[in-house]
């Protein structure tokens, strides 16, 4: 009986001091860091290193305050976040005003998380991932278009079922999406009779129809806007907002070989994609772009200067992350983890997007499938909520 009372005591006392010497060392490992790296300043003949006055036991993370000796710069204390990540192996955020903050993160990003699992948040936002932080969101109102990139089957497309599924859970009367689905409707073709879908194209000819409605749509909206003194669709009544996604964007690039007719509806394609870029965000219209990997050519100019968020899954060289993302970084995302990404923004972060299958859409979207009449018979005004 006792050694039933004695064994959680036990189990505890060894946790505690292990859990304490796990946080001493990290204090030695710290110190030593800055012996190495040479953190310091020579004071009177004695070299002076940033001293630790306080340490504070956050719910994600332990926060280590360090005095630091006046004169040293936010350049010298640069190196320090990287060496510690790879001594310590454990995520870890250093920022210097006034005090020398550390802080050590207690977990790492998780290498799978489930759609299921996502937090409910309202608004127009959807779920970008989750990383030792916690659970990251992006709000489509405060920036309205995305671009997303990577190489083949790391969860580009996942990652636009999951962004489609919780707008559509969380706004079923006031989304609708046009789907350029390039990888020939493989993808969202299953989904053409779910009420909020207007259309899915699944070939360029296909998308050239769907962007001339666009097109007449976004015209229609601009009047709209005009007449009633509305500057921006968040500042307005409209609760509307209309998704264009693209899937395989690199399909709308025209090249040399093509006939002369191809490349010129291509090119038209491009252009209607950079004017919903350029002028639809502030009428309602929200792009997300994805394509395997970004270039000059297969990424309009116009969409990727006004997509402020810009997501990428590995990509093979650093130029080609580069090219995604404006930074390094891609290059190395670890091979072996579907779903890994990082999030550009302002600020850049890695997170594990969320994992959704088709048979957890299908069911989730079920309650939207709808009777539609034939696509060559339906009009603008069929494909979008209407706006007016
Ligand atoms: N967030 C994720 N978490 C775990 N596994 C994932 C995740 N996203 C994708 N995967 C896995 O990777 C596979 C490929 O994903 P996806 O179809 O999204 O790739 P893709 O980047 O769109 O590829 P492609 O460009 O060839 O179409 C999925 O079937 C799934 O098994």
């Amino acid at each position: 009986m006792l050694e039933f009372f004695l064994l959680p005591l036990t189990v505890g006392a060894a946790a505690a001091f292990f859990g304490r010497k796990k946080q001493v060392d990290y204090e030695r490992d710290i110190q030593t860091t800055f012996k190495h790296l040479k953190v310091g300043m020579n004071v009177r003949g004695e070299h002076v290193y940033p001293k630790l006055i306080d340490k504070d036991e956050k719910e994600l993370y332990t926060r280590y305050v360090y005095q630091v000796p006046v004169g040293l710069t936010k350049k010298n204390l640069e190196p320090i976040q990287e060496v510690l990540q790879a001594t310590l192996n454990k995520p870890i955020e250093v920022t210097f005003k006034k005090w020398l903050y550390i802080d050590i993160y207690h977990n790492e990003t998780p290498e799978k998380v489930l759609y299921k699992d996502v937090p409910d948040r309202c608004g127009w936002v959807v779920p970008l991932g989750c990383n030792e932080r916690g659970w990251h969101f992006h709000d489509f109102d405060k920036t309205p278009h995305c671009t997303i990139a990577g190489v083949t089957r790391f969860g580009k497309t996942v990652m636009l079922k999951s962004m489609m599924t919780y707008l559509i859970e969380r706004h079923p009367d006031d989304v609708s999406f046009i789907i350029i689905d390039l990888k020939g409707g493989l993808e969202f073709g299953r989904y053409a009779n779910i009420k909020q879908v207007g259309n899915v194209a699944s070939s360029p000819a296909e998308a050239f129809e769907s962007l001339k409605k666009v097109k007449v749509l976004m015209d229609k909206k601009e009047a709209v806007f005009k007449r009633n003194g509305w500057s921006n669709v968040v500042h307005s009544p409209v609760r509307e907002r209309l998704f264009v996604i693209v899937d395989e964007g690199a399909q709308l690039a025209p090249d040399r070989f093509m006939t002369k007719e191809e490349r010129t509806m291509l090119l038209e394609c491009q252009r209607i994609l950079s004017e919903v870029a350029r002028i639809g965000g502030a009428l309602g219209l929200r792009l997300i772009f994805c394509t395997q990997y970004p270039t000059a050519d297969t990424l309009p100019r116009q969409v990727k200067q006004n997509a402020d968020l810009k997501i990428t899954f590995r990509l093979p060289t650093g130029y080609a992350s580069q090219v995604a993302i404006d930074d390094y970084g891609a290059e190395e995302l670890p091979s072996d983890i579907k779903g890994r990404a990082i999030i550009k923004t302002h600020e850049k972060m890695i997170v594990q997007t969320p994992l959704i299958d088709d048979e957890e859409m299908t069911k989730r979207l079920e309650v939207y499938r709808v009777e539609k009449r034939n696509e060559a018979h339906r009009t603008a005004d069929e494909d979008f909520i209407c706006f007016e």
